[in-house]
C-alpha cells in the first residue's frame, strides 16, 4: 500500500524533496531551542564560565552587566525560534502542495477508471458511494503524507538529534528515557487492527449515506409526490444513528490508545524527573544541564507521540484509500482492444449472430438473437417490457459484451473495433435525456465537442428545437438547471434529437424517445426523428406503434427471445405475436410501413 501511495509523488518529487531538506534543518533547529536557558541558569545567575563563541558575542564579555548577557540570550531565543517556525512552515507548505498534487493525481485517476468501466459495474455500484471514494476518501493519501510521513520523519530527526545530545548529557537518564519505547511499540500493535477495522466500517458507512443522500435528492419529485419525507427521512436518520455510533467506536478505540500512550509517557517522565533531580543533588549535571534534558524530555515525547498518533492516522488514511483503490483495481471488462480495428468509412451494416446475455451470469436478458440490418435501413423493436429491447441496443454501444455470439457492424466483431470509435459512429438517443447544468449550446455541443455555432444552431434547426430556444432571452446562452428542469419533455427530447444531429453517427438508436410524452407531442417529434433518421442504419424502440410508421422491418421481442422479425405487412399476415400486439394497442395513428 505504502509503496503505491509513494507512485503518486511522482509529479510532486520537488516540493517533497524541498520539504524534507527545510524539515531536517527544523529539527537541528528544535534540538538547540533550550539551550539559551541553560546557558542562562549556568553562567548568567550561575558561575559557570560560558561557552568560547558564547563568550565572545556582544554583550557576553566578561565584566559586562548581567543583564546585557540576558539581553543576548534573548535575542537568541527570538532567532532561534523565529527561524524555527520559518522553516516548520514553509516545510509543510511545500508537503501540503505536494499532497495535494497526489490526491489530484489518484482523484483523476479513480475518475478515469469509473468512466472506462463497465455498465455493469455501475449498475452494482451506488453513485454516492462512488462520490464519497472519489472525492473524501482519496483526501486520506494527503493525511498519509502530512498527518505519518512528515511528522514520522520529523519526529526521527529530531529523536536522532536529541538522544545524541541526552547520551552525552547522562547516559542513565537516557537509558531510563528510551525504555518507554518498547511500551509504546507494544500499544501501538494492540491498537492498530482494531482501528483499521472500525475506521474502514465507518467511512464504508459513510459512503453508504452519501449514497442514499445523492439517490433521495435526486428523486426528489417522487419523494414529494408520494409524500415519502417521512419514510426517507426516518431511514436516513437511522443510518446517521449507525454512523454516529461507528464514529464513536472508532474515536473510542484512537482515544483509548492516546490515553494508553499519555500513561506511559507520564510513567516515564516521572521516573526521568525523579533521577534527575537525583544527578543534580549529587553534582553530576549542572541545574543548566538538567533544564536542557527537562525540556528535551518534552521534545522527545512529541515526536514518539508523533510515531504513536502517525500509526493511527496510518491505519485510518491507509483503510480509506483501499476503497479508492478498490475502484482503480476494478477488471475493466469492456475495454479498448489491444489492436484495435477502426475502419475508414461507415456503411452500417448491423448483425446479432447467435448473442446470448444475462446482467447477472443466471436468466438471459437476450437468448441466441440473431438478425441483420441493412445499411441505411430502419429496424423497430417491439415487444412487452423487460422482454429485451433495450438490452440489444445496450450491446451495440458495447455497455456490456454479449456471453454467446457477436454483434457487428459491417462484418467486424464490436469487440475487436476501437471502442471511442464505435461509440462516435453510433448515436443513441434515451428515453429520458440527460441535460447537464450548462448553456442550451453547451449541452447541443456534447454532440460534437468541436462543432461551430453555426452547426450547433442548424443541428438545432433540424431538430425542430430552433423555434423554442429563439424564444429565450438569452437564445442558445441560456442556462439549464440541474438535468434541464426548465425544460418541458419535448424540448428536451428535441435537444437530444439535435445533438444526435451534430454528431451526425452513421448508425443510430433511438430508445423510446417519445413514450414519455403526449401524444400530440409525440406527433410533433416524429419529423424530427424521421429526418435524423434519414440515410441512417436506425434501430427504433417502441412501446407506441405510431412512432414505427417509417421502419423498414420490425423485431419482435418475447421474453429475451426475437420471436418474429420482418416487414410490417407480413407480420400482419403472419397473425402472431406483432398482429396480436398491434391489434390491442389504442393507437391514434395507424401504422403504414
Ligand atoms: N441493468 C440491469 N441489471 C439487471 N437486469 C436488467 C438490467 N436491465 C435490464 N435487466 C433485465 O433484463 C431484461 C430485459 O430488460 P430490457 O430493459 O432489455 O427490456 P425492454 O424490453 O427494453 O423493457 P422496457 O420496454 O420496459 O424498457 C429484464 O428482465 C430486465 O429486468
Amino acid at each position: 500500500m505504502v509503496k503505491r501511495c509513494f507512485g503518486y509523488l511522482s509529479g510532486a518529487r520537488l516540493h517533497v524533496a524541498g520539504g524534507l531538506v527545510l524539515l531536517l534543518f527544523a529539527a537541528l533547529l528544535e534540538i538547540a531551542l533550550p539551550w539559551p536557558i541553560a546557558y542562562l541558569v549556568d553562567s548568567v545567575f550561575g558561575d559557570e564560565a560560558p561557552p568560547d563563541w558564547l563568550a565572545k558575542a556582544p554583550g557576553f564579555r566578561p565584566g559586562d552587566p548581567e543583564t546585557q548577557a540576558a539581553v543576548t540570550l534573548a535575542v537568541m531565543i527570538v532567532l532561534l525560534g523565529v527561524m524555527h517556525k520559518t522553516l516548520t512552515m514553509l516545510s509543510q507548505l511545500w508537503m501540503i502542495h505536494a499532497g495535494n498534487k497526489m490526491v489530484r493525481g489518484l482523484r483523476v485517476q479513480a475518475l478515469e477508471t469509473l468512466y472506462r468501466l463497465p455498465l455493469a459495474f455501475h449498475d452494482r455500484s451506488k453513485v454516492g458511494d462512488l462520490l464519497h471514494r472519489t472525492a473524501y476518501d482519496s483526501y486520506a493519501l494527503q493525511s498519509l503524507l502530512s498527518g505519518v510521513l512528515v511528522p514520522m520523519l520529523s519526529g526521527l530527526c529530531i529523536s536522532i538529534g536529541v538522544f545524541v545530545v541526552m547520551f552525552r548529557l547522562d547516559i542513565t537518564l537516557a537509558l531510563i528515557t528510551t525504555a518507554t519505547a518498547p511500551l509504546l511499540w507494544f500499544n501501538i500493535k494492540t491498537y492498530e487492527g482494531r482501528i483499521a477495522k472500525r475506521s474502514k466500517k465507518f467511512h464504508d458507512n459513510e459512503g453508504t449515506l452519501a449514497a442514499n443522500l445523492q439517490e433521495s435528492l435526486s428523486s426528489i419529485r417522487v419523494i414529494q409526490a408520494f409524500t415519502l419525507e417521512q419514510g426517507n427521512n426516518r431511514s436516513f436518520a437511522e443510518r446517521a444513528d449507525t454512523s454516529v455510533r461507528e464514529n464513536l467506536r472508532k474515536s473510542g478505540a484512537e482515544l483509548s490508545f492516546g490515553w494508553v500512550i499519555g500513561v506511559i509517557m507520564a510513567i516515564g517522565t516521572a521516573a526521568v524527573v525523579w533521577v534527575g533531580t537525583l544527578a543534580v543533588l549529587s553534582g553530576r549535571l549542572s541545574a543548566g544541564e538538567v533544564l536542557v534534558f527537562l525540556a528535551y524530555l518534552g521534545t522527545l515525547y512529541q515526536p514518539l507521540n508523533a510515531f504513536s498518533q502517525g500509526a493511527g492516522v496510518y491505519h485510518s488514511a491507509t483503510a480509506q484509500l483501499s476503497r479508492v483503490f478498490e475502484i482503480i483495481d476494478e477488471p475493466v471488462t469492456v475495454d479498448e482492444p489491444a489492436d484495435p480495428i477502426i475502419p475508414e468509412k461507415v456503411m452500417g451494416r448491423l448483425e446479432f449472430d447467435h448473442v446470448t446475455f444475462s446482467y447477472n451470469g443466471d436468466r438471459p436478458a437476450l437468448h441466441d438473437v440473431s438478425f441483420d440490418l441493412e445499411p441505411g435501413k430502419v429496424l423497430a423493436l417491439v415487444g412487452r417490457t423487460g422482454s429485451g429491447k433495450s438490452t440489444t441496443a445496450s450491446l451495440l454501444l458495447r455497455f456490456y459484451d454479449p456471453e454467446k455470439g457477436s454483434v457487428r457492424l459491417d462484418g467486424h466483431d464490436l469487440r475487436s473495433l476501437g471502442l471511442g470509435w464505435l461509440r462516435s459512429n453510433v448515436s443513441i438517443v434515451f428515453q429520458e435525456p440527460f441535460l447537464f447544468s450548462a448553456s442550451i449550446r453547451e449541452n447541443i455541443a456534447m454532440g460534437n465537442p468541436d462543432a461551430s455555432n453555426e452547426d450547433i444552431e442548424l443541428a438545432a434547426k433540424r431538430a425542430q428545437a430552433d423555434e423554442f430556444i429563439s424564444q429565450f432571452p438569452e437564445g442558445y446562452d441560456t442556462q439549464l438547471g440541474e438535468r434541464g428542469v426548465n425544460l418541458s419533455g419535448g424540448q428536451r427530447q428535441r435537444l437530444s434529437i439535435a445533438r444526435a444531429f451534430l454528431k451526425d453517427a452513421p448508425v443510430i438508436i433511438l430508445d423510446e424517445p417519445t413514450s414519455a410524452l403526449d401524444p400530440a407531442t409525440e406527433r410533433d417529434l416524429l419529423g424530427a426523428m424521421e429526418a435524423l433518421m434519414k440515410g441512417r442504419t436506425t434501430i427504433i424502440i417502441a412501446h407506441r406503434l405510431s412512432t414505427i410508421r417509417r421502419a423498414d422491418c420490425i423485431g419482435v421481442f418475447e421474453r429475451g427471445k426475437l420471436v418474429e422479425f420482418g416487414t410490417h405487412h407480413d407480420l400482419m399476415a403472419k397473425r402472431g405475436v406483432f398482429h396480436d400486439l398491434a391489434s390491442t394497442q389504442d393507437d391514434p395513428e395507424p401504422v403504414s410501413v
